[in-house]
This record gives C-alpha cells, structure tokens and sequence, in this order.
C-alpha cells in the first residue's frame, strides 16, 4: 500500500486525475485498452470533471462501476447517471460505458438481486479481464463498494467467486450491487482516495487489524493488489 498525502481536496483532485490518466495511457500503449471501475457517492465528482479533461485516447477505454445502487437510472442516488453526468463528458465522453442494468423488477426480493448480480456479472464478463484500475470509496462505517459492515449479503460478497453481488446495507438506502472482494483484488491496481479528517481516523483505524466489520480493512491487510491511498 503506498500513500500519496495531498495539501486539499482540489490538489488531491488534480493530482491522482493526472496519475490515473497516466495509468490508462501505460494500459492503452501495453495492451491496446484500458478498464477502468469507479466509485459513487459525493466525493468523486471532483476527481471525475479532472478526469475527464484528461489528454487521453479515451476510445480505448471502457470504464464500469465497482458497485450500483437499485435504483433506475434516472434517480438521484444512481451511480450510473453520477459517472454519466461528472465523467462521460469532454473528451471522456468517446469511452464506453458499461452499466451494470438497464431497468429493475418490479420487486427485489433476494432472489431478484440475485438474478440481476449473476446479469451484471456477464456483463461485466464482455470487458478484457483483469480490469487496470478500481477507484474504491470509503464511508465512515468503513464499507467499500458496497461492501456494508454486517450487511446482509456480504458475508457471500466476501467469498463469491462470481464478480458482483448484491447486499442490503443497514444505514445506507437502497439494496446494492457490488463487485465481490475476490473480483476487487484481481485487477491489476486499487486506488483508494479519502478526503476529511474523519475518513482518516477510520483508514488509520482499518490500518491496525483486518476485520470484516470494516471492510476497508481487508483490501488494506491483503498483498496481492497494490493499493494507492490518496490522502487530504
Ligand atoms: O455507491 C457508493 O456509495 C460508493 O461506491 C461507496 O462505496 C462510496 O464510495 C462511499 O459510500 C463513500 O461515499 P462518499 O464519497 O459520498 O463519501
């Protein structure tokens, strides 16, 4: 795991968007494609409109979700129409997209989420494996993706060899689709941006033992995956 401490939140920005594109440009030249899997949430919205303005052969990428919320793609707490709106635009607007569904059951009963993680994984299975980059978020509970501490689903989340599943968080809305642990470590790298004091004391807290009622701290204790931690 290596640590890149930034000044501020706009610094962190700029930098780890200059980096990330550097990292897409070294898959493109090395491999001819890039992948890359993003977070939701709030915080990556910055990251994204530096993203996207990135001198890129953004046609060779394609870019997905490390998770998505149940939700249609029109609702406000949708990841898809968070990466649509931040990132898909520009000169990023030329990558490909892949969403993880196209409409929802009428009903999501476990069974339901279970048919729509098995879907979104044979999606997900069309993009050249192992993915180059996932850029993982953290809440304050310590969840990434939407690996929700004592959710249910995620004890299958954890050791699922297919690469999504889905959980109901018990604080957070919305029942989930996430890519599982074991499909989160094997792509190539995992960055790990964290903006504010308080998502610090977790990560220094998640630093100290692995324990899967903090999630974070089980991609922070593994040695198979690099793990960059941008820090403001
Ligand atoms: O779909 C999601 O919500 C994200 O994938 C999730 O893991 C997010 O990264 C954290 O909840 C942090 O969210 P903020 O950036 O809003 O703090």
């Amino acid at each position: 795991m290596n640590q890149h401490p930034c000044n501020t939140p706009a610094e962190l920005a700029q930098r780890l968007a200059a980096w990330i594109g550097l990292r897409l440009h070294q898959a493109i030249d090395g491999r001819g494609h890039a992948v890359l899997a993003v977070s939701g949430g709030k915080s990556p919205v910055p990251l994204f409109e530096a993203l996207r303005a990135q001198p890129l052969e953004w046609s060779r990428v394609s870019i997905t979700l490390v998770d998505e919320r149940c939700v249609p793609h029109d609702h406000p707490d949708s990841n898809t129409a968070l990466v649509r709106t931040h990132l898909l635009q520009g000169p990023a607007s030329a990558a490909t997209f892949v969403p993880w569904f196209d409409e929802l059951p009428d009903t999501l009963d476990d069974a339901a989420l279970q048919t729509l993680a098995d879907a979104a994984g044979q999606r997900l299975a069309t993009q050249p494996w192992p993915w180059d980059l996932a850029i993982l978020g953290m809440g304050e509970d310590g969840h990434t993706a939407s690996l929700f501490p004592h959710a249910p689903g995620l004890t299958q989340a954890l050791h699922a060899s297919g690469p999504v599943a889905w959980t109901r968080p018990l604080n957070a809305p919305h029942a989930r689709l996430t890519m599982t642990l074991p499909a989160l470590l094997a792509t190539r790298e995992l960055v790990l941006p964290l903006i504010g004091p308080a998502k610090l004391r977790v990560y220094q807290q998640a630093r100290l033992s692995e324990d899967d009622t903090l999630p974070i701290s089980l991609v922070l204790h593994q040695h198979t995956t690099p793990v960059q931690v941008w820090l403001a």
